[in-house]
């Protein structure tokens, strides 16, 4: 196993668990390449405790993670495939994880990857993992794609290192470069506007509405249905990513979870000086209620994060029009 943290000013014990953690990585990496030569990773193969199906490579995830840091520095592991909090009885940290994330794109050969946040251990489980995520000591993600990569934040900066195929040779490359404050590319599941809020709709209206509308210039938009790839497209150069509340039973706060998916990407795209909210106020301040609690989620480019918190400080029919007359938006 060859990966190197030299430098970064890590304590022996995260410097441990961010090993174990590449290990894995390196041996998700193989397995995923070979899905459907011995075994269909996107079978399914039960249901986890937020009720989301999950695949063979969910479960399979989970389990090399768990039996890697068993034994080490973690003494909670949180996943996103556990009801509870697993205690491994001795370790300082508290590990929370979305072993695989972007589950349904297994099958279809797209971008999938392993989100992860560190804390210092505190009193107990619940003390450990509900607390805000300025607390977080490491937060970063493994991205399964073309490259295998680990980008991640110790609290300084942002980080990464890229695998070499078939091996299990880490490489640091070059600090991924500060986000664009203005971005003209957005990344939003537009399948459900007709359950989003009016604020979000709002913002997205005016940029359909292209050099026609009111922000008098043209947008792009992507959507991958992988928040490991879509963080990792933004951070490579920039954008804005939706995920917010709607109307639908069981999305009054979204899909994503605070814990294990949002709060450490919001720490990474904070340290490249982007901005991540819960539409309005920051992800990093807020406190989850529990394990396995979501919350909407918008993040990417600051100007463009700023601008949803704008239109959410609107009266609730107050038009794109007006916005326009004002002058406020343009850009
Ligand atoms: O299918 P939807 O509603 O567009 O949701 C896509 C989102 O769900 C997720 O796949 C949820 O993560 P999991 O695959 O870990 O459950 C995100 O990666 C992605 O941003
Ligand atoms: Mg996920
Ligand atoms: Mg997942």
């Amino acid at each position: 196993m060859s990966v190197s943290f030299d430098g970064l000013g890590l304590s022996p014990e995260l410097a441990d668990t961010m090993t174990r953690l590449t290990s894995v990585g390196a041996t998700l990496a193989r397995i995923i390449a070979r899905n459907g030569l011995e075994a269909n990773l996107a079978e399914a193969a039960g249901t986890n405790a937020g009720g989301d199906g999950q695949k063979a490579l969910d479960v399979i995830a989970d389990e090399a993670f768990m039996d890697a840091l068993r034994d080490g520095a973690v003494r909670y592991y949180a996943s996103e495939e556990q009801d509870d909090v697993v205690d491994f009885e001795t370790g300082t940290l508290a590990l929370a994880i979305d072993p695989l994330d972007g589950s349904s794109n297994i099958d279809v050969n797209v971008s999938i990857g392993t989100i992860f946040s560190i804390f210092p251990k505190a009193e107990g489980p619940d003390e450990s993992f509900l607390r805000p995520g300025t607390e977080q000591i490491a937060g970063g993600y493994i991205i399964f794609g073309p490259q295998t990569a680990l980008v991640v934040s110790f609290g300084k900066g942002v980080q990464q290192w890229v695998l070499e195929p078939g091996t299990d040779i880490w490489t640091r490359v070059a600090d991924p470069k500060p986000l664009p404050h203005e971005t003209s590319e957005y990344a939003i599941n537009a399948s459900n506007y007709r359950h989003w809020p009016q604020p979000i709709r709002a913002f997205i209206d005016d940029m359909v509405a292209g050099a026609e509308g009111p922000r008098g210039r043209n947008f792009n938009m992507r959507w991958i249905a992988s928040l490991v790839a879509e963080t990792h497209r933004i951070i490579s150069r920039g954008g804005v990513f939706l995920y917010p509340g709607d109307d639908r039973k069981g999305y009054e706060r979204g899909r994503l979870r605070h814990v294990y998916e949002c709060a450490p990407i919001a720490l990474l795209i904070t340290q490249l000086g982007g901005g991540a909210t819960d539409g309005a106020d920051p992800i990093l301040n807020a406190l989850p209620d529990r394990l396995h609690a979501r919350t909407p989620f918008v993040f990417g480019s600051s100007t463009k994060v700023a601008r949803v918190a704008a239109y959410h400080d609107l009266p609730h029919d107050e038009s794109h029009a007006l916005f326009n007359s004002r002058g406020l938006f343009r850009s």
